[in-house]
């Protein structure tokens, strides 16, 4: 049975959610599934954004011909060439032969690798600031390369005010029914898997997304259609102000977020030390992760949030602890930067970690380091407690000092 929402008198949500799917990009892990959202468009002419997954194709296909209501589907404008998105083009063109489809120099040869279509006679390509008229409704065209993928653009319906944004403003999670922010308590529910998505799917790209908000930020924008989650129709600068934090590297929050490993729990030991002196000294915000079992998603979304991490492993094999090596080679693949770290090694015969992950930091974009070689052997020792308080103390005065 169809399953479609009103978004504007013209304006229909054809998409649907998996709530099956156990990892996203079969990489990251979505306990609460995942939309897939493609927007419907009545006009004089009928206009499609984006197609879907096609483990929801029934459900979409269903959805556009009820909205349809026996008219034929004229365009289809493609944002965004990844196939959860577009994976249902031929399936349209089988239905609707007469179809053109609406997209940029880059398209088409994705359109090309993945699907082999023969597309003669049905290609409209447009470039940056090209408009397009379906009758009352005008579209123009912003190119968004790289902000996730090089073919990506935006396209903003002139007249309803509508940004349909590609894969930007859009986060990991199902809807149920709820689909605009609005109707869902944002901060409770989506904000930390919004931060998830953004940060380990695009944040690689933070120079590109400040690109498109600049790009974005004079238009008069009453919707944000992104492909993934709510539709936005309040409060937009709440979503472009975050996004315009993450991209830029800023921290969200000033806090500690401590990522340890730890086989036989001394290094843990160590850290649960170090978090007490810093609650003592007046820091609330922290939040400890034990690296070993928690996805690197996680490590990274919270990597992003906060202003000061801690860093703690054991020396494995003469090297970082497997774990961490692969959180830390995450953030420098991400282009995590500005942010102060502090680092705790440990090791029982030739400790090498401390140095190892400082070497790491280093190689990151403008990150302060507030620890040398600092060092456990085996287990915390009572002589040792001394350079824990001093470093709660920077850490505290820091955060504290920031947070004012
Ligand atoms: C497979 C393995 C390799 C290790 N390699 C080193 C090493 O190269 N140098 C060293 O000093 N300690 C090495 N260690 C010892 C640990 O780093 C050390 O015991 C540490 O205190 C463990 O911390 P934990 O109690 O937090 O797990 C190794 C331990 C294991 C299990």
């Amino acid at each position: 049975m169809y399953c479609f929402r009103k978004i504007t008198d013209d304006l229909y949500w054809v998409g649907g959610n998996d709530r099956r799917l156990e990892r996203f990009e079969n990489i990251f892990p979505i306990p609460n599934g995942v939309t897939y959202n493609s927007y419907l468009l009545l006009d004089e002419k009928t206009v499609l954004f984006d197609t879907v997954d096609t483990a929801i194709g029934r459900q979409f296909l269903e959805n556009i011909e009820t909205v349809l209501d026996g008219r034929p589907l004229n365009y289809l404008v493609i944002n965004h060439m990844e196939p959860d998105h577009c994976s249902l083009i031929e399936d349209l063109l089988l239905r609707h032969p007469d179809m053109q489809i609406i997209g940029n120099a880059k398209t088409f040869p994705m359109i090309d690798q993945f699907y082999g279509m023969d597309l003669e006679g049905k290609k409209i390509i447009v470039k940056e600031g090209e408009t397009f008229s379906c009758g009352k409704h005008t579209l123009h065209f912003i190119m968004a390369s790289m902000v996730h993928w090089p073919e990506v653009m935006m396209t903003y319906d002139d007249t309803d005010k509508v940004l349909f944004s590609a894969d930007a403003f859009g986060t990991f999670g199902s809807l149920g029914g709820t689909i605009f922010n609005d109707e869902v308590d944002f901060d409770r529910d989506w904000l930390d898997e919004m931060r998830r998505y953004y940060t380990n799917i695009v944040g690689k790209y933070g120079a590109q997304v400040q690109n498109v908000l600049k790009k974005v930020s004079p238009l008069d924008i009453k919707y944000i259609c992104a492909l993934h989650g709510p539709i936005w129709r309040s409060n937009l600068e709440y979503i472009l102000e975050k996004h315009d934090i993450w991209s830029k590297y800023e921290p969200e929050v000033q806090g500690v977020m401590i990522a340890y490993a730890s086989m036989y729990g001394n290094t843990e030991n160590a850290v649960d030390v170090l978090a007490v002196k810093l609650a003592d000294a007046g820091v609330k915000n922290i939040v400890m992760h034990d690296i070993s079992g928690t996805h690197v998603s996680h490590l990274i979304a919270d990597t992003f949030k906060y202003s000061h991490l801690v860093l703690a492993s054991p020396t494995y094999n003469a090297g970082i602890y497997p774990v961490m090596a692969n959180y830390l080679e995450d953030m420098k693949a991400l282009n995590i930067q500005n942010r102060t770290v502090a680092v705790l090694g440990n090791g029982s015969w030739a400790p090498m970690s401390a140095k190892l992950i400082e070497a790491k930091i280093s190689e990151m974009k403008n990150m302060t380091l507030l620890t040398e070689n600092c060092t456990i052997k085996s287990a915390l020792k009572a002589e040792q407690l001394d350079v824990l308080d001093e470093l709660a103390g920077k850490l505290a005065e820091e955060v504290l000092g920031k947070s004012e």
